[in-house]
């Protein structure tokens, strides 16, 4: 990754939610600096909640740093993956804050990717009926979607995030230093939110993605900064208008209702949260089209984007023998279905997203063209 010193940190993005509003901090080096915490609480308590893998790279620094915060810093390693975001695991932070004798004010750091922050953003919901939180993800994907907008909770085996509560969190600190040691799978994983904003929201942002694509892939810092404050002010501008999703806040999911099928389909973990979403959007953009609402140049262009972020363009077969309803079946229970009816995120022209049923031949149909090789 080229010298910190090109990026003019932080960037500094709010997020407007009357008492619940905060900021969301952006550059390099951020987690290290004891200026990203000023004005956050000092109280007694602290728990860092991590994971096995980033606990090597990131924690010690961490705890060094909010103990000059706190009076005591405690910590919960979690299991990584996906197939790890349930119950059990939850219960090793309720284990985790009871056997250190944390209180009310105790205030939770999320130091990780989606699924540490999803699971600390639940545990703060929950514990003593709610504590306070800080995101600091460490990857690209939880620094341009999941760390923003106080969705937080758990995994079903029959549904994505199925049990959880909205909870915002104080502060969001996305360091972009920490990325260098990403995968490049995860990278091209974080890539699909990235470019999600585009047809939602921001076809000029789509462009420049289509230019900056390969120097995004090679972690170019000045092109992951615009990127990363880019989603984050489509993503806050979307939240502040509708914090618990009556209505606009769903076109975040453009692309996520096939994408939490196949991943709960697949089995959590097989295929990453980022890879299910690629694939999704390409298959809700064809949706788009077979409702006469975009064009084939359009669905190819989503396409295009998607591989050429490194992310799979091909669906799965969930069910040899009855794939389509198997796909059907897993999307019912989506959260944003009514009595029974699926409701898709659906492209109404570049930038411009709407949520609509669509007749389960239709459907049926794109999932099997979806699955074939192109
Ligand atoms: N709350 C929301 O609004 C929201 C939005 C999008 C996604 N999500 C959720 O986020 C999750 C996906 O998040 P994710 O893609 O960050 O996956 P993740 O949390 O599983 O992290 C991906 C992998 O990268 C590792 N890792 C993290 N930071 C690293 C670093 N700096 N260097 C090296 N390795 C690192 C992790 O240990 C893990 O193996 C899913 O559960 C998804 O449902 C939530
Ligand atoms: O913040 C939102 O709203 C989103 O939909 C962002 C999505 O990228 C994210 O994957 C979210 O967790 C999906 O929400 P869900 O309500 O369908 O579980
Ligand atoms: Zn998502």
């Amino acid at each position: 990754m080229p010298s910190t010193d090109v990026v003019p940190t932080p960037l500094q993005v709010p997020i407007d939610l009357g008492d619940r509003s905060y900021d969301i901090l952006i550059g390099a080096g951020l987690l290290d600096d004891p200026a990203s915490y000023e004005g956050l609480p000092t109280s007694g308590h602290a728990l860092i909640v991590t994971n096995e893998t980033v606990a090597p790279l990131y924690l010690a620094s961490l705890e060094q740093g909010l103990k000059r915060r706190h009076r005591q810093v405690h910590t919960v390693v979690l299991p990584d993956g996906e197939a790890h975001k349930n119950w059990v695991t939850l219960q090793r932070i309720f284990d985790g804050l009871l056997a250190a004798g944390c209180d009310r004010k105790t205030v939770l750091y999320a130091l990780g990717g989606g699924v540490v922050g999803d699971m600390t953003g639940f545990a703060a919901a929950c514990f003593m009926r709610g504590v306070s939180f800080v995101q600091l993800p460490t990857t690209l994907l939880s620094q341009v979607d999941s760390s923003v907008g106080g969705k937080t909770g758990i995994n079903h085996p029959l549904g994505k995030n199925m049990v959880g509560a909205f909870h915002q969190p104080l502060r969001v600190l996305c360091d972009l230093s920490v990325l260098r040691t990403l995968p490049a799978r995860e990278l091209s994983a974080g890539l699909a939110e990235v470019i999600k904003y585009g047809p939602i929201a921001d076809m000029a942002f789509f462009e420049w993605i289509e230019t900056r694509i390969d120097a995004l892939r090679a972690l170019d810092l000045q092109a992951l900064a615009h990127a990363v404050q880019r989603s984050c002010e489509i993503k806050a501008a979307v939240v502040s208008s509708d914090e618990r999703e009556s209505g606009l806040r769903a076109i975040l999911n453009f692309g996520h209702t096939f994408g939490h099928a196949i991943e709960a389909g697949m089995g959590y973990g097989a295929w990453l949260h980022g890879e299910a979403v690629g694939c999704g959007m390409v298959m809700a953009a064809r949706l788009s089209q077979a409702v006469g609402l975009v064009d084939a140049a359009f669905v190819d262009r989503v396409k295009r984007l998607v591989e050429r972020a490194g992310l799979p363009v091909v669906a799965p077969v969930l069910d040899p023998g009855r794939n389509a309803e198997r796909y059907l079946d897993l999307m019912r229970v989506d959260k944003k279905a009514e009595a029974g009816e699926i409701r898709f995120v659906l492209i109404d022209g570049p930038g411009r997203a709407v949520l609509r049923p669509v007749p389960d031949a239709v459907v049926a149909d794109v999932i099997a063209r979806s699955c074939q090789p192109a």
